[in-house]
């Protein structure tokens, strides 16, 4: 079945998984797992790799291995945080209470590079698409937008549509392919209906994490090309088949190493730097806290990614590639954790630990290393493993809480990208602190300080605009119903008209302004947190799951590990008239 999640996160089902017969993955097989195969030394593939960081942390120190960000801990820590990597709050949330804090792995602490990741992503979904799947050749020649889709959208499968929503589900912005629809057309599709749409899975599909860019992208796409050229489909394929066909081929991408043999030769090319990883892992372990990762990735995979961005900063000195010294940095690694599944403590699912050097699993007594029959000692004995960090695969949460002696799940916090996989069931079922990653965050807190005048105008045009509204229709009232002779009727008829030919003006000044400021954050979708005056609904879901959402995991580097997170207050509408902002 497809993925099957509302907005209540009230059915489930496994991401990823996906109805396609047509497709097969080839892996190699290395101790009953698919192992990556990478050459080169990590020395290599780091020489050029600082050059090319997006941070702009202050670094101190000299070479590119021992570089030193500012962080809170530093002498010169503690200082003003740029409001593009404050954490923001919506729950309180104290870290005192806090004793483990877990982060994901793949778009939270690597964030991938969107114009090369994401472009070796939609190009292999193409090549699986003509070669393995018969769609016409010409998708070879296609080219990729990696700013166009945005988080937050819904892809409507039947219609071919691409959607935005406000908080309380109605469609604001639509798409067909890349056409847009008219009011009219929207209204008609959307508007009217006798029972409310979920705009949820199995017709909908959620843009909900920053891997699902190009597989929109590419759904756009082909909705145009069958719009435009019906005989170069096959028959019987229709907008929905060719999602199943894209999501299928962006599935095998992510399984058969399509996308992680390439990110393990020369990672990079693929994931951004961040100098203020390790600092932060050791002031949290400094702190006293626990630190653990919980990946989807496996181990393989999983190693490389870890030690391209702790390796160059842990010790000054040996990078071999085959490193785990940023297993220091963590008391339990679990990989192949299938999340959202693993926050069900009634998943039953097997916790094998993983042998570093060959990536054999072995089983485990819900932890408790065994020995194998014939053998006196567990392979991995718990004496030699009780000093470092111990590297699982599969399991749940209830393992997980039993390694850390977790006592209650509040202790936990848990920060990643993914608002279904990470936060959602690990915030509601839970009860897990959650911090939500939004590199998309950084340019819009930006931009919202650039337009700060314009949105204080809009608003001032905007209660002028109902202002009117209220003024023409009292107006009428009177003219209808009131007892007012012939010459009055006639006076406020020509009010009538005034009011009417400015209130025109002053809404065509409003939607001009408007039109502005959308255009200023994305030239199609407008601002990630907000559809015109309402929150948008990938804004109504970070307020309602995250406890805490911030541009950069490393952003957490920036406070004290025992920091009183606390969130503004709340304004309801009535309130707002009242109180000075
Ligand atoms: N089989 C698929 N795997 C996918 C897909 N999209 C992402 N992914 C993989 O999931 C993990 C995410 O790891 P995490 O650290 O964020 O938990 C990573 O390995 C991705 O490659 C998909 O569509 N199908
Ligand atoms: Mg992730």
């Amino acid at each position: 079945s497809c993925p099957c999640r509302d907005d209540d996160g009230d059915t489930w089902s496994i991401p990823w998984k996906f109805e396609s017969s047509k497709l097969e993955i080839c892996f190699l097989s290395v101790s009953g797992g698919s192992q990556l195969h990478v050459s080169g030394s990590m020395e290599e593939r780091h020489t050029t790799a600082v050059t090319e960081t997006r941070l702009d942390h202050s670094y101190m120190g000299g070479n590119n291995y021992c570089l030193k960000p500012s962080i809170w801990s530093s002498p010169d820590g503690g200082q003003k945080i740029e409001i593009g990597r404050q954490i923001f709050c919506n729950r309180s949330l104290n870290m005192r209470n806090i004793v483990a804090v877990g982060f994901d792995m793949d778009y939270t602490l690597a964030q991938y590079k969107p114009v090369t990741f994401e472009s070796l992503a939609y190009e292999g979904t193409i090549k699986k698409l003509v070669y393995d799947l018969g769609y016409p050749s010409e998708l070879l020649d296609w080219s990729f937008d990696w700013k166009y889709m945005v988080r937050g959208l819904v892809l409507d499968k039947k219609r071919g549509n691409i959607l935005k929503m406000d908080r309380h589900k109605y469609v604001k912005i639509a798409y067909h392919g890349f056409k847009e629809l008219t009011k009219e057309e929207k209204v008609g599709t959307y508007g009217y209906t006798l029972v409310r749409d979920s705009f949820d899975e199995p017709d909908y599909a959620l843009i909900d994490t920053l891997f699902s860019l190009a597989e929109a992208y590419l759904f756009a796409q082909l909705v145009d090309f069958k719009d435009k050229n019906p005989g170069k489909v096959a028959t019987g394929t229709d907008y929905a088949s060719m999602y199943k066909d894209v999501r299928a081929a962006v599935d095998l991408c992510h399984r058969d190493g399509t996308l992680k043999q390439m990110v393990a030769k020369d990672p990079s090319r693929y994931i951004n730097e961040d100098a203020s990883i390790v600092p932060m892992l050791k002031m949290l372990r400094d702190s006293g806290r626990s630190t653990f990762l919980v990946t989807n990735s496996l181990w393989d995979y999983t190693n490389i990614v870890m030690n391209y961005l702790c390796a160059p900063y842990s010790q000054c000195g040996d990078k071999s590639s085959k490193s785990f010294d940023w297993l220091q940095y963590f008391d339990v690694v679990i990989t192949g954790s299938a999340k959202p599944g693993f926050f069900h403590e009634d998943n039953r699912a097997n916790l094998f630990e993983v042998e570093r050097e060959t990536g054999m699993l072995m089983n485990t007594d819900n932890g408790t290393p065994m020995a194998q029959v014939g053998d006196i000692m567990p392979r991995l004995s718990l004496k030699g493993l009780s000093q470092t960090c111990r590297v699982f695969q599969g399991g749940n949460v209830a393992h997980l809480h039993k390694l850390l002696s977790i006592e209650s799940s509040s202790q936990v916090l848990y920060v990643g990208d993914h608002i279904y996989g990470d936060i959602l069931r690990s915030k509601k079922v839970l009860g897990w602190r959650t911090m939500l990653v939004v590199p998309e965050l950084e340019r819009e807190v930006d931009l919202l300080w650039e337009v700060r005048d314009s949105r204080k105008q809009l608003r001032l045009l905007r209660t002028e605009r109902d202002k009117m509204e209220d003024q023409i229709h009292h107006l009428k009232w009177s003219l209808k119903f009131d007892d007012i002779n012939p010459e009055e009727k006639q006076k406020l008829s020509v009010a009538v008209e005034e009011l009417e030919s400015k209130q025109d003006e002053v809404r065509l000044a409003h939607q001009q302004a408007q039109r502005k400021i959308h255009l200023k954050f994305h030239k199609v979708w407008g601002q990630l947190m907000k559809t015109g005056y309402q929150n948008s609904r990938f804004a109504h879901q970070v307020e309602r799951f995250a406890c805490l959402y911030t541009s950069q995991v490393s952003n957490l580097s920036l406070y004290s590990p025992d920091k009183y997170y606390r969130p503004s207050e709340d304004f309801m509408p009535h309130e707002l008239g009242i109180l000075p902002l």
